[in-house]
């Protein structure tokens, strides 16, 4: 059994094509396909030169087959054999058949997607595939409609508990489902006009779905791009979108195009074998397909159309680049009319045989494996009660009860498909739910490993027509689109487009591992000892490349392990490290080779006359391993041409190192021996130099890098020195303020308080105030009465002097009555009215007039007293408060009474 057949994958290397308008050689291209070997047609060997730097290895790979740049997707389509694993799903012989597993690879933007699904004119190997199972199958597929129980049979005896719809029901209810819209989560629409992020224009690039038109560049493209890099690698992360994506017919038609119809089933057993050997047959599938040859990195493949449409937040000049758009951002849902779905290449001349005693129903489900957990691409996100957030719940990879022996994905939506067009709307609707972004290298970036089963369901004619329902068996074809391997700096992404990332390279890190140790094991007859259960994308991928080992396998039907192809894509104008660290762990076969200058050796080399040709086997696979000298292209010296170096058609490599004049060998074999022993000390002693150089070379950069982290150290504490300052800077000047404003706040308080305590004091004084009025109030009354008092006291008086005046003036001294008979007012006033009544005697006149006089004075004394006694008084009542109120009155009275004085002196 040769080595490749006994690789669980066999891998294939697709190179893809320029962008348009780039120049191939202008740019950095560093890696070049071998002629294929005389034998073989196609070439399966690549040459891979780093670019700028000489002194790194030279790297060659083997693979099952290279594509170059200009294979079409029926070339690949046909030569990876696709076709193989159809039949091998279909089992035309008899038998559950066998599982197949078809894959892509590569960095991202390197037409991972493209292979798989093709563009907007190109149909990828997924539809081709599709097309090849239901050309096949013909007469012998079901449907739903013409057997209602189809679906609740298919339910009954799947083994992976799922959820088995008809074809019709599942489009019915999600192309009818209206809340769709808005909780589509993973495509945002595309905007018609694309911006570079970096440019100050906006960059339109329209497809009206010609390839040609794709293909040229407009002027301001051809500005940006002029060295003829892709655009999917410029860090421009320039947008393309599709005319078409703005004008999406409405969906679904108006006449469902699923009711009813059956795909026009081809002839059968028209079995084309895929392996097309590169000779005429080769020629004619190259002439069918020319026309497709022109396809740019421009193009989309139809079902990133529906990505473009619903192209998420990188795509929107406002938007952070690769973030995601939440739900309900997301506009209507259009998808597409299947009558927009690309013709081409077309396949009707291509079918398989089926089991013709057998009826068959094709039944599809898709799943997306993002962050290492599995979704269910069919069924609708549901709206998180508490988030209110779409959401979908990841299923488990694991043995069920009815596949004890097999892990399968559980709990799946699946739906039965009747043709081919039922197939590519349920594709078109999982494809929708799948998660995209646009990153700086690729503006349909798949960010997640997306899986397509064709599971080929099959039993045994008839089985109904007895009552009795046999379960169903068969086989799946499941097609893979992994997410691409991609540098952040180069993809520009952030957030949590930049976690998904580092989720898709450690899922696809895990994938080289297993890669890497399959091709190992076959090139050293070790056991096959893969380590795919670190992660749930290699789980998925190799689990069923094994025969079954279970202690139930006995019971259950044997199941062979499945067949698989994977495809590597890869740009030979992109990154460099990120692709030939792809290359590295896929290829089936490595050699490599150290570089060197023609030297000394060479002279040795060219004067041996003659040499038995000699051959060299080393494994491939294992470590780098340093072989005879590689004369890299370009390098003069005659040993350059002399010694070719090939990689053998089969995965171990083999050196084979011949004359150029094909002279013969030498007679003398210890000559020979001693020459080939020169060449080898010659090679190992160069080698050593070379590693010498390259030692002192890593020890100065080393010593450099050193240097460069002391003095980076250096800086750090400076600039830590700087930042403890400043913030110790900033702290002073903050606290100044804060000070400042604490003073300026309890200067405020203080002329606060102190208006406070005025204010108060100030009420206190008005009370005092209010007090003291009233008691003057009172004194003043009390003062009035005694004023009223001695006035009414002077009245009296001064009428009783003017009594006694008149009284003077009027009496003769003979008849006045003597005053001291007068003892009192009352005695006076009686006197005076019984001396007018009872005149006395003349001769006591004088002495009378001399009495009254005397009574009189006696009686003013009296006054004078009586008013000193008031005015005693009026200061007791005032008291000490009223001091000066008293003594006012004091003066006032006195000055009354020597007014009243001055009258009593008048009087005399
Ligand atoms: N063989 C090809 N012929 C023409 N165009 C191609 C080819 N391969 C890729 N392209 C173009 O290159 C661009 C990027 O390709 P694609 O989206 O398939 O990359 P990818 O590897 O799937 O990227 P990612 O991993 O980010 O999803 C697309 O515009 C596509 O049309």
């Amino acid at each position: 059994m040769d080595r490749e057949s006994q690789s669980l994958f066999q891998v294939f290397l697709r190179l893809r094509p320029a962008a348009s308008g780039a120049s191939v050689g202008v740019g950095d291209r560093f890696l070049a396909v071998e002629d294929p070997e005389p034998d073989h047609s196609a070439p399966k060997h690549i040459t891979l030169n780093p670019p700028n730097d000489r002194r790194r290895a030279i790297e060659k790979f083997a693979f099952t087959q290279v594509f170059e740049e200009d294979a079409s997707q029926l070339d690949v389509f046909h030569c990876t054999g696709v076709v193989n694993l159809v039949e091998g799903v279909l089992a035309p012989r008899g038998g559950e058949g066998t599982d197949a597993l078809l894959a892509t690879l590569g960095v991202t933007g390197s037409g991972k997607t493209h292979t798989i699904l093709g563009s907007r004119s190109q149909r990828g190997l997924t539809q081709l595939a599709l097309d090849v199972i239901f050309r096949s199958l013909g007469q012998n597929l079901l449907d739903c409609s013409s057997n209602p129980t189809l679906e609740h049979t298919i339910s009954a005896s799947d083994p992976s508990e799922a959820t088995v719809f008809s074809a019709s029901s599942f489009l019915e209810n999600v192309y009818g489902d209206m809340a769709a819209p808005s909780r589509a989560s993973s495509r945002a629409p595309t905007p018609m006009i694309v911006r570079s992020s970096h440019s100050s224009f906006d960059f339109d690039i329209y497809s009206d779905g010609e390839d040609d038109h794709l293909n040229k560049p407009t002027p301001r493209q051809a500005q940006i791009y002029p060295t003829g890099h892709s655009q999917t690698n410029s860090p421009k992360s320039v947008r393309v979108v599709c005319r078409e994506d703005s004008v999406v017919p409405q969906f679904p038609p108006k006449t469902p195009l699923w009711r009813g119809q059956r795909h026009h089933l081809g002839d059968q057993a028209v079995f084309s074998s895929p392996s097309l050997p590169r000779g005429p047959q080769y020629q004619r599938v190259q002439q069918l397909t020319s026309h497709s040859k022109g396809q740019g990195p421009l193009k989309k493949h139809f079902m990133a159309s529906t990505a473009s449409i619903r192209q998420k937040a990188a795509t929107k000049p406002d938007q952070p680049q690769g973030e995601s758009f939440g739900p309900s951002q997301t506009p209507s849902r259009r998808l597409h009319r299947t009558s927009a779905f690309p013709q081409q290449p077309d396949v009707s001349a291509l079918s398989v045989s089926c089991d013709p005693s057998c009826e068959y129903a094709v039944v599809i489900s898709m799943y997306e494996v993002y962050n290492d957990r599995i979704f269910d691409l069919l069924t609708p996100p549901v709206k998180s009660a508490a988030t209110k957030e779409y959401r979908r719940r990841p299923l488990l990879f694991k043995s069920t009860e009815s596949s004890p022996d097999r892990k399968l994905v559980a709990g799946l939506r699946k739906v039965v498909c009747g043709s081919l067009n039922q197939a590519l709307m349920v594709l078109e609707a999982g494809l929708h739910e799948r998660r995209v972004a646009g990153t700086g290298s690729n503006s349909v970036s798949s960010r997640s490993h997306g899986f397509f089963c064709v599971e080929v369901k099959k039993r045994a004619k008839g089985s109904r027509r007895h009552g009795l329902e046999t379960p169903w068996g068969g086989s799946a074809l499941t097609i893979v689109d992994l997410a691409g391997s991609e540098r952040a700096r180069d993809a520009k992404t952030a957030g949590a487009t930049l976690a998904e990332a580092g989720k898709i390279n450690e899922s696809l890190m895990y994938l080289g591992q297993c890669l890497q140790m399959q091709s190992d094991a076959v090139n050293k007859d070790k056991p096959n000892l893969v380590p795919f259960r670190q992660c749930k994308l290699t789980e998925l991928l190799f689990s069923n490349c094994f025969p079954s080992t279970s202690s139930y396998s006995s019971s259950h039907r044997h199941r062979n392990p499945q067949k698989a192809v994977m495809i590597v894509t890869a740009d030979p104008l992109g990154d460099f490290n990120a692709t030939s660290q792809i290359l590295r762990y896929s290829a089936l076969a490595r050699e490599v080779t150290v570089p060197r200058i023609p030297s000394i050796t060479q002279t040795i080399l060219t004067n041996v006359a003659s040499s038995p040709p000699q051959q060299f086997s080393s494994p491939v696979g294992s470590p780098p391993l340093h072989h005879r000298p590689f004369f890299p292209p370009g390098s003069t010296g005659t040993s350059a041409n002399s010694y070719s170096p090939t990689l053998s058609s089969s995965p171990n490599i083999e050196r084979t190192f011949s004359h150029p004049n094909g002279s013969s060998p030498g007679s003398d074999m210890h000559r020979a021996t001693m020459e080939v022993a020169a060449m080898e000390i010659s090679r190992l002693s160069e080698e050593v130099e070379y590693l010498r150089q390259a030692f002192e070379s890593e020890r100065a950069a080393r010593y450099e890098a050193e240097s460069h982290l002391l003095s980076m150290e250096d800086r750090m504490m400076e600039l830590e020195q700087a930042i403890r300052e400043d913030c110790v800077a900033e702290f002073e000047r903050r606290l100044e303020i804060e000070m400042a404003r604490w003073r300026a706040n309890m200067q405020v308080e203080m002329e606060r308080g102190e208006e406070h305590w005025g204010r108060k004091i100030e009420v206190f004084e008005r009370g005092i105030m209010a007090s003291t009025s009233a008691d003057t109030e009172e004194e003043e009354n009390k003062e009035n009465v005694l004023m009223e008092d001695i006035n009414q006291e002077n009245e009296r008086l001064r009428r009783d002097n003017d009594i006694l005046r008149r009284e003077l003036a009027c009496m003769s001294p003979t008849k006045r009555v003597p005053l001291q008979e007068r003892g009192s007012d009352l005695s006076l006033a009686t006197g005076a009215e019984s001396r007018t009544s009872s005149p006395k005697p003349a001769r006591n006149n004088k002495q009378n007039a001399a009495t009254d006089e005397n009574n009189l004075r006696k009686k003013l004394e009296r006054l004078r007293v009586s008013d000193d006694n008031l005015q005693a008084s009026a200061a007791r009542n005032s008291g000490s408060l009223a001091p000066s109120v008293g003594a006012k009155k004091v003066r006032k009275l006195a000055t009354k009474r020597w007014d009243s004085g001055m009258d009593d002196e008048d009087l005399f």
